[in-house]
C-alpha cells in the first residue's frame, strides 16, 4: 500500500463522510433557512453584505461534481453557510438561532465520525 494509495483511500472515506454529514444537515429540522441559495431579491442587502454565499443545495451540487478534494474542503463550505448566517442575522432571531443550532449539530457530528 503506497502513500499515494493510502491518500486515495482516505479521500474516498472522507468523501463518504461528506455524503453522510450533508444528508444529516439537510434532514435537520432547523435546516430550512439553508436548503437553497438566498434569493437576494427577497432579502434586501444580502448580496452587498455576503461576499461568498453558500447553501446546502450548492454543497450537494459541488459534491456531485467532485469539487471537494477531501473532508476539509467540504467543512470549509459548511462553515461558510454558518458564518454568513451569523454575519447577516441577529443571534436572537429565528434564522440566527437556526444557524447556531445547525453549527453545533455539525461540529458534534463530524468530530464524532472522525474520533
Ligand atoms: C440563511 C439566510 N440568511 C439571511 C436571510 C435569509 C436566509 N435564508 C433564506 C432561504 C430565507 C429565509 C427566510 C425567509 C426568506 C429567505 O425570504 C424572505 C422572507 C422571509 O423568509
Amino acid at each position: 500500500c503506497t502513500k499515494k494509495a493510502k491518500m486515495a483511500k482516505d479521500n474516498t472515506n472522507g468523501l463518504a463522510m461528506c455524503r453522510v454529514l450533508l444528508a444529516e444537515l439537510e434532514a435537520h429540522q432547523d435546516a430550512w433557512p439553508f436548503l437553497t441559495p438566498v434569493n437576494h431579491k427577497a432579502v434586501p442587502g444580502y448580496r452587498k453584505v455576503i461576499k461568498k454565499p453558500m447553501d446546502f443545495s450548492t454543497i450537494r451540487e459541488k459534491l456531485a461534481n467532485n469539487q471537494y478534494l477531501n473532508l476539509e474542503t467540504f467543512i470549509i463550505d459548511v462553515n461558510l453557510v454558518f458564518d454568513n448566517c451569523e454575519k447577516f442575522n441577529e443571534d436572537d432571531s429565528e434564522i440566527g438561532r437556526a444557524g447556531h443550532n445547525m453549527r453545533r449539530f455539525f461540529d458534534e457530528r463530524w468530530t464524532e465520525l472522525l474520533m
